[in-house]
């Protein structure tokens, strides 16, 4: 909520909000930026300006170009040898044509490269998502969102629930979540796993869990993230609480993975069991954004229940206000969230001063490498 009180009156504006509210008002007279796309001092910004606005209205087709290039294996391809026009048209199924005007979109948005010679090889962004399975996963699932964007203030005026996304996340306007079978948890499922190696680097690279005796990963899906910890923490014992039809796949997971002796799965309900007690951390790994305040600051308080004092809790997922990526969290996530039907990204000092309501202390952020990706805040279960 922004200083405004109850019946909508606003404090008087700072001398900062009063010198932008001067630009911006010289922003708007369409005469002030004929005049300053042509000054040379003011020249440089207004272009940028100008671009940064065409990339928001023409956002969704590169989103599209994205998603043809992964549809067709561009990346993989590429991957193998750089290839000419004529050479690559039949491997994704194109007239050398169409090949043509993808390739051309695509250089453009530095997926792809041309080479002197003419052949296309991996551009920067491209290169980024060869072996990257769960950015091409991510990209996929974004069919969906998509389509519940369609009409976005239809979104924002509609009650909750509707949308493709509420159907997909079976647990998001579940009366009990418990109770959700089998089927419909397998795609989120999967598409978490997917995406889960990249989150795990992060965490593994920002914290020592090999101090901890016994770790219990709460919303821990199919186990990826506690099985790249047990590499991390070879001789730490670990837990997973999640959905009884998810433990389900996190059991036989596991066990796949040789950690069957040295993990303990629980199925249930985190908004009304009780977690499983031993542990002396918990992780929370992409879980409280997906809830609302109520449900995120229960289980907060449940875990506070189950640590013994000295415990420690870490909260890992991507956070709203990320400097230089504030986009992806009030934007991206916010929307994505709307269309799921529960939950916010919420910032890190907000978390922290969850935790603190839920009777933790000491609550303080961790450096992670890409905070676009996740950021990180632990906290520790103080006395009683
Ligand atoms: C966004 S996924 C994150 C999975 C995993 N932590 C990761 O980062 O890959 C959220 C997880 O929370 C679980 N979950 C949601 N609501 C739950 C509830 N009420 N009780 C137990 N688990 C729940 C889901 O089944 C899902 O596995």
């Amino acid at each position: 909520m922004s200083g405004a009180d109850a019946l909508g009156t606003v404090p008087a504006p700072s001398w900062l909000d009063r010198l932008r509210g001067l630009r911006e008002a010289l922003a708007a007279r369409p005469g002030f930026r004929r005049w300053a796309a042509r000054f040379p001092l003011t020249r440089p910004l207004a272009r940028r300006h100008a671009r940064a606005l065409f990339d928001l209205c023409a956002g969704f087709v590169y989103t599209q170009v994205l998603l043809a290039c992964v549809r067709l294996r561009v990346f993989a391809i590429l991957a193998e040898a750089p290839l000419a026009t004529m050479a690559l048209a039949p491997r994704l199924g194109l007239s050398a044509e169409a090949t043509e005007r993808l390739m051309g979109a695509a250089a453009s948005l530095r997926l792809v490269a041309r080479r002197r010679d003419g052949a296309w090889m991996l551009g920067p962004l491209g290169a980024a998502m060869v072996g990257n399975d769960g950015i091409a996963a991510m990209v996929e699932h974004h069919a969906m969102l998509y389509a519940d964007l369609a009409d976005p203030v239809a979104l924002l005026r509609r009650p909750r629930g509707g949308t493709a996304l509420a159907d997909y996340w079976a647990y998001a306007g579940a009366e009990a979540p418990g109770a959700v079978e089998a089927a419909r948890v397998r795609d989120y499922t999967a598409l978490m796993a997917a995406s889960q190696p990249m989150v795990a680097e992060e965490v593994l690279a920002a914290y020592r869990f090999d101090r901890h005796r016994c770790i219990l990963d709460v919303g821990g899906g199919s186990g990826a993230f506690l099985a790249a910890v047990a590499r991390a923490a070879p001789r730490s014992a670990l837990m997973l609480f999640d959905l009884p039809a998810v433990a389900e796949v996190a059991r036989e997971r596991l066990a796949a993975a040789g950690l069957g002796a040295r993990s303990t799965i629980h199925g249930g309900d985190f908004t009304r069991d009780a977690l499983p007690q031993g542990a002396d951390l918990v992780t929370l790994v992409r879980i409280l954004h997906d809830h609302d305040d109520a449900i995120a600051q229960g289980l907060l308080r449940r875990i506070r229940e189950a640590l013994p004092s000295g415990g420690r809790i870490l909260v890992a997922e991507p956070m709203a206000g990320t400097p230089g990526a504030e986009p992806m969290g009030e934007a991206y996530f916010g929307f994505y969230l709307l269309a799921m039907g529960r939950g916010r990204p919420r910032r890190a000092e907000e978390i922290m001063r969850m935790l603190v309501a839920a009777g933790f202390v000491r609550p303080r952020r961790l450096r992670t490498a890409t905070p676009l990706l996740t950021q990180l805040v632990i906290a520790d279960a103080g006395q009683g």
